[in-house]
């Protein structure tokens, strides 16, 4: 069976089984230039696989020595040797090894290629890379160190966003950007609460965020909880003490989720709620440093505890993270274990309640992908094994078969200023397009008019949707 459109076969070279090629041209080009230095390091099984700037420094290294320009082109990102070295000297340590190794198994270039290039490189990568992951269930794909993307700076009120077309990397605008304007994306998520923000990008970056939005400090929609907080229930408040014994006698350092200058008994109480609500975010990320001892999982248990903490206590709107992001992994951790009528639930709220707020252009790369998730989640109601199921959400309110169409329309319109219709993304929707509304681009008007008139109905369902009882 063939590959869906839109996407092309891989096959893993033989010696190492683990770097894939498209085509017998890229494999003989690659492995002339650089693979042969990386294949026998990739292939001793019982190594752990190379961390992705050891393996780009070693790639890169091999590309300086053959001569290639564009090579020297990244070589004018600042390594920020010193910078590193006070503000993290074992990760410097770290670095520095890291750097040794890559030029070690490059076999040793030198000159222009040597040691002091191969520290360069590893330090400017982890200082400007960004990161490539899968848009649905951010699975870690790896890294781009692009000469150009990679000059962008951040925003935490960001112009455009980075868009990966696997192979391709693209800038994309997010809204109108005047003559000389600078450009800026996000390199973390900026819908965080300030102090989440301004730690991760340190740890990620090294540099203190002083964008537009950072510079009204923790006073905007990502900080202001539903009440003040000294209106706390004293059911939550007792809670929230046990938390905080909890915490300290498991040493968490909860300096990233701290509110407010955290002194206060109301301030150290949300500390320990707010923390408690990001546990499996800060799990997924492996912030291990910031949760030493047992680490809180990923699972839909301890999301859905973590979820409980947020709305139950009654301080956390829909759209405070990490509401947003727990809904987020709720919907791909349910899409991927096969329950349909649950991620059906989370994706509609999460469309017509959560994404409208924080992330209101409807081509914005990550709700786009969302939307077309829940598209084929909908669609799964059209099949005549279904048909019970599809009757009986009908009856409450939930038109799947006008939810997929209003959906496929939304993907399809928006895709143009997003991915495009010719990324691989687009040739999914095409076939789907195709088949379901036939050779014109423009969706029919009778169409168009059933779709607006059933999305009241189905807005009104979403805002029904108890998250907490889905
Ligand atoms: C991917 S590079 C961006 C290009 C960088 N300005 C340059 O020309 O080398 C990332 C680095 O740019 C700087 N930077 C990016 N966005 C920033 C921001 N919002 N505030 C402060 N520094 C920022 C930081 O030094 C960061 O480590």
């Amino acid at each position: 069976m063939g590959l869906p459109a839109g996407f092309t076969e891989v096959k893993a070279c033989t010696g190492c089984k683990t770097i894939k090629y498209c085509s017998k041209t890229c494999q003989a080009k690659a492995w002339k230039l650089e693979h042969k230095y990386e294949c026998k390091v990739l292939a001793v099984p019982t190594r752990p696989l190379l961390p992705h700037g050891v393996r780009a420094t070693l790639k890169l290294l091999r590309r300086l020595q053959a001569g290639d320009k564009t090579v020297t082109e990244l070589l004018r990102f600042e390594p920020k040797f010193d910078e590193i070295q006070k503000s993290d000297p074992e990760k410097y340590e770290e670095y520095s090894t890291l750097a040794y190794g890559a030029w070690k198994y490059a076999d040793e270039p030198d000159a222009q290629a040597g040691l002091e290039a191969a520290r360069r490189l590893f330090f400017a990568i982890n200082r400007n890379a960004l990161s490539l992951s899968t848009p649905l269930d951010d699975i870690s794909l790896g890294i781009a160190f692009d000469p150009l993307v990679c000059t962008v700076n951040h925003s935490c009120d960001p112009n455009a966003f980075f868009i990966f077309n696997c192979p391709k990397t693209m800038l994309r605008a997010s809204r109108p950007i005047a003559k000389g304007e600078e450009i800026f994306i996000k390199y973390r998520d900026v819908i965080n609460p300030f102090s989440v923000r301004q730690a991760e990008l340190k740890e990620a970056y090294y540099f203190d965020c002083a964008c537009s939005k950072c510079a009204k400090g923790a006073t905007l929609r990502e900080d202001v909880f539903v009440k003040p907080i000294e209106d706390l229930s004293p059911e939550w408040g007792r809670r929230a003490d046990e938390l905080i014994k909890r915490q300290a006698a498991r040493k968490i350092n909860l300096t990233w989720f701290r509110v407010g200058s955290n002194t206060s008994q109301a301030e150290r109480r949300m500390s320990a709620l707010q923390a408690e609500g990001f546990a499996p975010w800060a799990a997924g990320r492996q912030i291990v440093n910031k949760w030493p001892g047992s680490l809180p999982g990923t699972s839909i248990t301890d999301l859905k505890a973590s979820l409980r903490v947020c709305m139950e206590s009654g301080m956390w709107t829909i759209t405070r993270q990490p509401v947003p992001h727990l809904l987020h992994s709720l919907f791909a951790t349910y899409m991927a274990a096969g329950d349909v009528e649950r991620t059906l639930h989370i994706g509609l709220k999460k469309h017509f309640v959560l994404d409208p707020v924080i992330a209101p252009q409807p081509f914005w790369y990550e709700h786009l992908v969302d939307t077309w998730a829940l598209s084929q989640t909908a669609t799964t109601y059209s099949h005549p094994r279904n048909q019970g199921d599809a009757e009986r959400l009908l009856r409450k309110g939930c038109d799947t078969r006008i939810l997929f169409l209003g959906l496929l329309m939304e993907v399809w319109e928006n895709l143009p200023k997003s991915y495009g219709r010719e990324s691989p993304l687009g040739g999914v929707v095409e076939r789907v397009w195709r088949t379901c509304i036939g050779e014109m681009d423009e969706p029919p008007m009778e169409l168009k008019k059933q779709v607006r008139d059933a999305w009241p109905a189905l807005k009104g369902y979403a805002e029904r949707i108890d998250v907490l009882t889905v």
